[in-house]
Formats: C-alpha cells, structure tokens, sequence
C-alpha cells in the first residue's frame, strides 16, 4: 500500500475516532446524574404552571410578571427558565427600546403548550407519570427483567402488577388514567385522520382496555353510525368515566369476559402483556365478534426491520423506547414485531390480518376470525 493511501486510511481512522469521542463526550452529559436532570426541570415547570400562566396572560411575559404571577423566587425561576429555554422549550424573546434597557419577554413553543396541565394537547400527566415514584423506582430494576430474574422490574419494586398497584392508589391510577388519556387523543386523531373506513359497517364496537373513554367519546362522534361504543375497563377505572350519550362503561376483567359487540378496539393494551396473555385476551375479543363479519382492530408499535431500524426513524426510535418502558413498567410486556404479531395472532385463532400506517408511533391491525 502506497505511503499516501496508508496516511489517508490512518488519518480517516484517526478522525472518525476523534468524532466517535466528541459524539461520547457530547452524550455523556445525557446521563448526568442519570440522565434526569432534564426531567426533574421540565416536571417542575408542570408543577409551577409555567405553560399555562404564559397561556393565560395572552402574551410573553417579562421574568418579573412571570415570578410574580407564579409567586416564585425571581432569581431561581430565572435559572429553570434558562435552562428550558437552552433546551428549546421556551422561547426567550429580547426587546429593545430606545429609551430602556433592553427587555427579556418569555414565549411559548410547541414543546411547552405540552406542558400545560389543561387542553387537547397536554402531555403533563403523561410527563408526571413517568416521572411518578412507582414508574422511575421501577426503571432502576430493568437488569432484574434481563438477567430474567423477573417478568416486570415494576414488581419487582411494588410485588403486584401495575393494574393491581393502580387500584389500591387512587391518586396514582388518576395519573395514569390522565396520563393515558394524553396518549389516546393522540391516537385516536391518527385513526380519524387516517383509517376512519375500518369502521364502516361497525354499529357496535367495544374499545377493551379503553381506559375512561377518551378514545369511543371521539369516535362515536367521528362515526355517527356506531349506534352503541363500549369503554371496557377494570372496575376501576370505568367508575371514574365521564358519561357520554351512545357510550356504555363496563367494569370487568378482559382474561374472564369480553362484551359482545361487531368489533373490538385494543389500544395500546396487547403490548402490555406476553405472549401467552396476549392469546388469552385475543381469543377472548374472538369470542366477542360474529365469527363471519366481525373483526378486531388492534393499534401497537410494529418493530421495523433490520432494514428500517437502520433508516433514521424517530417513529422506530420512540417504538424501541416504548418497549423499555413495557420491559420496565408492565407484566411481560413487550413491543412487537409484524412476525411476532402474526404468532400472536395465528395462535388465537385469527386466519388472517392487515396492517396499515397511522400518522402515530403506532400501526393498526385489522384481525380477522372467518
Ligand atoms: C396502557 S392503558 C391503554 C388505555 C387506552 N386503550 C388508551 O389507549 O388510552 C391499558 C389499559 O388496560 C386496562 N387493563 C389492564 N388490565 C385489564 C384487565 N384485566 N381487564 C380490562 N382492562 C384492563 C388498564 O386499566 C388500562 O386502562
Ligand atoms: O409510559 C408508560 C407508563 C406506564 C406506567 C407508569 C407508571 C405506572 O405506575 C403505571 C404505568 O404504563 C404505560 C403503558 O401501560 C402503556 O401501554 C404505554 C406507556 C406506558
């Protein structure tokens, strides 16, 4: 090998080494004590009402107005501001004036209208159950699930599954119902936006795991002809629904019953579970719907391939992420790939099934009995 080309190949190792070390250094101070920090500040932002007291005063607010509209320390409220707003999620908006000094207002984005503890689009509850004591105690005994010395680093922590955690802690299983909800308003306008045809035909459909009804209260309006939705739920959760005309809230357990209906809605449900329970729950939704026009539309993340891992796909990225959080929070939960829904499905008795796109982190399924 010629000295040149032997220079350039050291040379491009030696800078792809001097990159891949910037790259470390720059993620390392991701995981500052333990990668929280961002976390910590944004939950605190939530707790203060920050989002929203910028919202209710119709326009960017001075530092002063803010502390004093928040009655916060203006000197600490100042550091937590200019920590969000280097992170993108406020907006710091200088003004000059001639005759002052020049003046910082602070404006919202669209990362901190989320933060807002009211409207369509709050991800609050969703950011404070993540960030709740049973969820991050549980994530610090992720190895316990890989070293398979457990089938849930949550009970691992709390010796019961999350449902059964949730319902002896009122409080917690109000976060997580509103926290879920944040979840279902995003889904639920992909499915409108994209594949409201699946539910054409479909006079009664019952919405399994649906939570305290985010999901059917959308839907029934969106598809008028759905004469009767069922929001199926543990006990519960059902009792805390808001009632709505066309929608019945029924309490019960998904592995004992499931009510009859043309078809079964699973929504974020199946992933929360293993195989073996995922059979069990999907021969149940089988026993629901008539044998010959019935269906169950189920909407998961579908792991991509080898291939489409390698594309840079934030929708693959927050898919993989989801599946830390079933390995961390759920009994034997997992995210799944088309093959090992296609096993899932086939062992519950379901001789064929589609998929299709949403404008989600989820896909929708579309099982078939017949
Ligand atoms: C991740 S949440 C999804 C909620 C809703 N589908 C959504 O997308 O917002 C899973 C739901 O399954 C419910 N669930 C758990 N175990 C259940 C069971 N045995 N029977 C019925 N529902 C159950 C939980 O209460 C929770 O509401
Ligand atoms: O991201 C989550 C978090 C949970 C969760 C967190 C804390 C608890 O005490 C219970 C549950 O559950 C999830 C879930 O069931 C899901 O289907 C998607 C995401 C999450």
């Amino acid at each position: 090998m010629e000295e040149t080309q032997r220079d350039h190949l050291t040379w491009g190792l030696l800078e792809e080494e001097r990159e891949e070390e910037k790259q470390k250094k720059f993620d390392m101070s991701k995981y500052y004590f333990g990668g929280d920090v961002e976390m910590a500040v944004v939950k605190c932002a939530i707790d203060l009402g920050m989002a929203d007291a910028i919202a209710n005063h119709g326009r960017p607010m001075t530092l002063l107005e803010l502390s004093s509209a928040l009655d916060c320390d203006l000197q600490n409220l100042h550091r937590v501001m200019r920590f969000l707003v280097n992170h993108g999620i406020f907006k710091e908006i200088i003004i000059r004036n001639e005759d002052t000094v020049p003046t910082a207002y602070y404006a919202q984005t669209h990362s901190s209208r989320r933060l807002m503890r009211t409207g369509e689009n709050s991800m609050a509850a969703f950011i404070l159950m993540q960030s709740s004591p049973p969820a991050k105690a549980a994530w610090h005994c992720l190895s316990a699930c890989v070293k398979g010395k457990a089938t849930s680093a949550f009970e691992v922590v709390h010796g019961e599954d999350v449902w059964k955690h949730a319902e002896a802690n009122p409080a917690q299983s109000q976060l997580i119902n509103e926290a879920m909800a944040c979840l279902a308003r995003v889904i639920v306008s992909a499915i409108i936006d994209g594949c409201l045809d699946m539910f054409e035909g479909v006079e009664t459909l019952v919405d399994v795991g649906g939570g305290t009804g985010t999901i059917m209260r959308r839907l029934v309006k969106a598809c008028p002809w759905i004469s009767k939705g069922i929001t199926f739920d543990l006990p519960h959760v059902v009792s805390l629904a808001e009632q709505c005309e066309g929608i019945e809230y029924v309490g019960g357990d998904m592995f004992e019953f499931i009510p009859k209906a043309d078809a079964v809605l699973l929504v974020a449900v199946l992933h929360d579970w293993g195989d073996d329970e995922c059979i069990r729950i999907l021969k149940k939704c089988r026993k629901a719907i008539p044998k010959d026009k019935g269906k169950v539309i189920i909407v998961e993340v579908v792991i991509g391939n080898k291939e489409q891992q390698k594309e840079d796909n934030k929708l693959n990225d927050v898919g993989l992420v989801l599946d830390m959080a079933m390995m961390a929070l759920t009994h034997k939960g997992k995210e799944r790939t088309l093959d090992e829904w296609a096993y899932v499905l086939r062992e519950a008795g379901f001789s064929r099934h589609t998929v299709r796109s949403i404008a989600a982190i989820q896909s929708v399924i579309e099982a078939f009995p017949a």
